[in-house]
């Protein structure tokens, strides 16, 4: 049986033929918890390059190696780009798996196949998340342009991504962005419109058509997830959090209008529109709720964010846009500051563990509380004293600090000199942003992660039982866009009912400190 040569793509019919053994490689860290399998940032033994490791979940034997495995080697196979993330080969691990302490990990499958991708210092999700983390204009345009150029790039290959949202973009400390995770990615056809599942795109990022119930869709989909995408990185917040999908839809209406045969042709034949349709009329209001956004930028994100995929702009458009072609221009991806490495896992985890700590403190103050008031100075050394000053200088304070707590994602603007709030100032008449000229980190543009929304694999209307009964949307039952940032004028009432999507606990936080419900 022939083998691949280190650094030869083996990926041919059977991905498990004639590859390298794991072993190859030294685990180093777990950068990622995927659906579909953890992801370990590792150390090629023979070179010492550092790559990624994803490993293909099999924990269902039964079914045979994942489809989505099978699609993404695929799909990767042909693709070869600058901003999309590169396999390089397939390793396997002959034996049954043993966890880190050597131990059988519960897998049934007898060896384990892992993907080998370059490695990328940050996901989006994640270095977004860093404490203080404001991205400048210039550092915008540099990101936005490279995903679109990834992207257009997909396109003309007719590879649809299917999956475009901030943790599935890559950039490492060059400062090169790539797309990832082609899981949910496929093949389309300009000439055969095929009948295509419209259970796809994580929740937030998913356009209306596909929420309409539409089959027949192209490169559209992916351009509303940029959309979305673009807004956050100017919003500094998810600007469609919708905890199932008729208010998913429903926050889309509030912020793009009512879709009606005028501003989308067609739309009342979409499967799922008579169950769906507004009941009450709602006006466009993109460009009075993001007035504080720069006049191009604007412009771009209303042919982003358009209703009707027909008419919105397809990526090669995109990267013509004004945008990118006045000042302050793109910067050069080399001259971006370089972060310690950061990926959605990882920032995740420490909020978890900051919440837990956090939660730890409260108990056992709550346990004691007499007897530390009661303390004899003499007495006040050690954890004791230190656990009547609170949470942030409790027991826990040697923690290192953490790369987000609650306060990081949904903090109040920390004041106009630049703290560590990833918010502009509400009346910044920039936009929120500096020129890159002008230094400093005051108009750095907000970006905040947010909590976790609902993927779109697996049974994406779990929660809601989709399509809703007759009564038209259900959920939410507020109508207004209330997704109030610091700096974002309240369009209405925020939505009642509870946090839900994969962050619904730490959601919760936010969603009582700022009045919104995702
Ligand atoms: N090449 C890479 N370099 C560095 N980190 C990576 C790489 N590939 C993936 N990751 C990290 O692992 C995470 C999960 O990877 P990926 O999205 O490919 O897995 P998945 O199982 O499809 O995940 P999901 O279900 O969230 O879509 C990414 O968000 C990223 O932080």
């Amino acid at each position: 049986m022939a083998m691949a040569a280190p650094g030869q793509l083996n990926v041919i019919e059977s991905p498990s033929r004639g590859s390298r053994s794991v072993d190859c490689f030294e685990k180093l860290e777990q950068i990622g918890e995927g659906t579909y399998g953890q992801v370990y940032m590792a150390r090629e033994i023979e070179t010492g390059e550092i790559v990624a490791l994803k490993k293909i979940r099999m924990d269902n034997e039964r079914e045979g190696f994942p489809i989505t495995a099978i699609r993404e080697i695929k799909i990767l196979k042909k693709l070869h780009h600058e901003n999309v993330i590169k396999l390089k080969e397939i390793v396997t691990s002959p034996g049954p798996e043993k966890d880190d302490q050597g131990r059988p990990d519960g897998n049934k499958y007898k060896g384990g196949i892992y993907m080998v991708f370059e490695y990328m210092d940050h996901d989006l999700t994640g270095l977004a998340d860093r404490p203080g983390m404001r991205f400048t204009v210039p550092q915008i345009k540099c990101y936005m342009r490279q995903l679109l150029t990834g992207l257009h790039y997909c396109h003309v290959n007719q590879v649809l991504h299917r999956d475009i949202k901030g943790s599935n973009l890559l950039i490492d400390n060059e400062g090169n962005l790539k797309l990832a995770d082609f899981g949910l990615a496929r093949s389309f056809s300009n000439e055969h419109n095929a009948n295509l599942t419209n259970r796809v795109i994580t929740l937030w990022y998913r356009p209306p058509e596909l929420l309409l119930g539409t089959t027949r869709y192209g490169p559209a989909v992916d351009m509303w997830s940029v959309g979305c995408i673009f807004a956050e990185l100017l919003h500094g917040k998810p600007i469609f959090p919708g905890k199932d999908e008729p208010e998913q839809l429903n926050k889309i209406f509030e912020l793009c209008g009512a879709p009606d045969e005028v501003n989308w042709p067609g739309v009342q034949k979409t499967p799922w529109y008579n169950q769906f349709k507004p009941t009450r009329p709602m006006k466009r209001r993109l460009r009075d709720v993001f007035r504080h956004f720069d006049r191009h930028a604007l412009e771009l994100l209303e042919k982003m964010l358009t209703l009707d995929p027909a008419q919105r702009i397809p990526a090669k458009d995109a990267l013509d846009a004004e945008y990118f072609w006045t000042d302050p221009l793109p910067c050069d991806p080399k001259s971006l500051p370089k972060y310690e490495s950061s990926h959605e896992f990882q920032t995740k985890k420490k909020r978890q563990q900051q919440r837990q700590n956090e939660e730890n403190a409260k108990r056992l103050k709550m346990q004691h509380p007499q007897q530390h008031t009661r303390l004899p100075p003499i007495q006040q050394g050690g954890q004791h004293a230190q656990m009547r000053q609170g949470p942030s200088h409790s027991i826990h304070g040697s923690q290192p600090a953490v790369a987000a707590g609650p306060s990081h994602h949904y903090g109040k603007p920390r004041g106009p000199s630049g703290g560590p709030g990833r918010y502009p100032p509400g009346g910044n008449p920039s936009g929120g942003y500096n020129h890159p000229n002008r230094g400093g980190q005051t108009g750095g543009a907000g970006y905040g992660s947010g909590p976790y929304p609902p993927q779109g694999r697996g049974a994406p209307y779990g929660s809601s039982g989709m399509p809703a009964g007759p009564g038209g949307p259900r959920g939410g039952g507020g109508s207004g866009y209330g997704v109030g940032a610091p700096n974002y004028p309240q369009g209405g009432p925020p939505y009642g009912g509870s946090a839900a999507g994969r962050g619904s606990n730490m959601g919760g936080n936010r969603n009582q400190q700022y009045g919104w419900q995702q």
